[in-house]
């Protein structure tokens, strides 16, 4: 049997490589935002969609359901990286007067 103290060190390792996965993750997420401004203007689309959001809202719901896990904070935290992304398309455009 592994002692509390060692027990809690695995877990808080774990913990910092689960971290660093969802920032590399995050980060790979939101570096498509410039990509995205860039084929929406040449296919003169508009940067916000609302169906595409609703759709991965309700992918985020049925995927929290399978894993058992707080729907609320995954669609906040998915409604920032949209909000994110959004914002960074926005200043793509702009630079590029698009
Ligand atoms: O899929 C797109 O069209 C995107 O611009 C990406 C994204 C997202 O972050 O998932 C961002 C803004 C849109 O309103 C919808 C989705």
């Amino acid at each position: 049997m592994t002692n509390p103290k060692d027990r809690l060190n695995i877990i808080r390792n774990r913990i910092n490589e689960i971290d660093e996965q969802l920032i590399k993750l995050m980060a790979e997420r939101t570096q498509f935002a410039g990509e995205i401004a860039n084929l929406k203007s040449e296919l003169n689309m508009p940067i916000n969609d609302e169906e595409r959001e609703h759709h991965i809202k309700e992918t985020i719901k049925s995927l929290c359901n399978k894993y058992d896990f707080d729907s609320n904070l995954s669609l906040e935290i998915l409604t920032l990286l949209m909000e994110h992304s959004k914002e960074l398309q926005k200043k793509a455009c702009e630079k590029k007067n698009i």
